[in-house]
């Protein structure tokens, strides 16, 4: 389980997160929602490693030290938001390199990862810029998944992708999700995609936790409004 408490993080003088409890737990999809602008990238930066935050995230009890190399190799992974594939680096190359947090004995892409993503297999040797954006936000995923992490963070991966390739993406979210190893934290604008993976729902406002409910138990017109303009 991870559990980040009281995050607090500034860009600058401006402060971003003002003190978020969020509580992610093995075999569940965690979604966390908001209006544009409201935070969401930013925290999941901060439980990434990615930027200075205030406050604790704790895996299974243990608090996660400071940096993202550091939480990589705790077992965080974090598929960004735009997706950052190496244009000019081939597939395979793009999955490698996933691998710097990992010792170099274990510097494989295990082939589960294959098996979630096909297209990868069959395009291991084009370049990350040659790919559709539905075959980079693949990419980016499989590139998370090559550390067998227990925490997976994942920022907007249907933005900017066609219908066909966002329900193969909730499938793979949603078998992740059932193999019962990890912790998904799935931020995500498009509400009934969303909706239909989700088992809690953090809504965000200005930077504060506005709701944290289980789905099941969840009022889904109020937070379509709390999360839509
Ligand atoms: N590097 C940065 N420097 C300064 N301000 C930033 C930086 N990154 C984000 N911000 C600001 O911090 C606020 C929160 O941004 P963030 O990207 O975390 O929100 P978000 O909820 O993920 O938004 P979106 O849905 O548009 O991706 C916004 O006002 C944004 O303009």
């Amino acid at each position: 389980m991870l559990e980040a408490r009281d995050i607090t993080l500034f860009y600058g003088g401006s402060q971003i997160l003002h003190g978020i409890d969020l509580t992610a737990k093995r075999g569940q999809i965690t979604c966390v929602m908001g209006l544009n602008g409201t935070g969401k990238t930013s925290l999941l930066k901060a439980m990434a490693g990615r930027h200075p935050m205030q406050g604790t995230v704790t895996l299974d009890g243990k608090p996660l030290p400071p940096g993202a190399k550091a939480r990589a190799q705790a077992g965080i992974a974090y598929v960004p938001q735009g997706r950052e594939v190496f244009p000019q680096l081939t597939v395979a190359e793009n999955l490698a390199t996933g691998f710097a947090c990992l010792p170099r004995d274990a510097r494989r892409v295990p082939e589960e990862v294959f098996d979630l993503f096909p297209v990868l297999r069959d395009m291991a040797g084009r370049r990350g810029g040659d790919l559709s954006g539905g075959q980079q936000q693949q990419l980016a995923i499989a590139r998370a998944l090559v550390t067998k992490p227990r925490v997976l963070l994942l920022d907007e991966p249907t933005e900017g992708i066609q219908p066909n390739i966002i329900d193969q993406i909730g499938h793979v979210i949603r078998g992740l999700r059932d193999a019962g190893d990890m912790a998904i934290v799935l931020v995500e604008q498009r509400f009934d995609f969303a909706w239909g993976l989700a088992d809690r729902i953090v809504a965000l406002r200005r930077g504060a936790v506005l709701r944290d409910e289980a789905r099941g138990e969840a009022d889904r017109a109020a937070i379509l409004a709390d999360v839509s303009v």
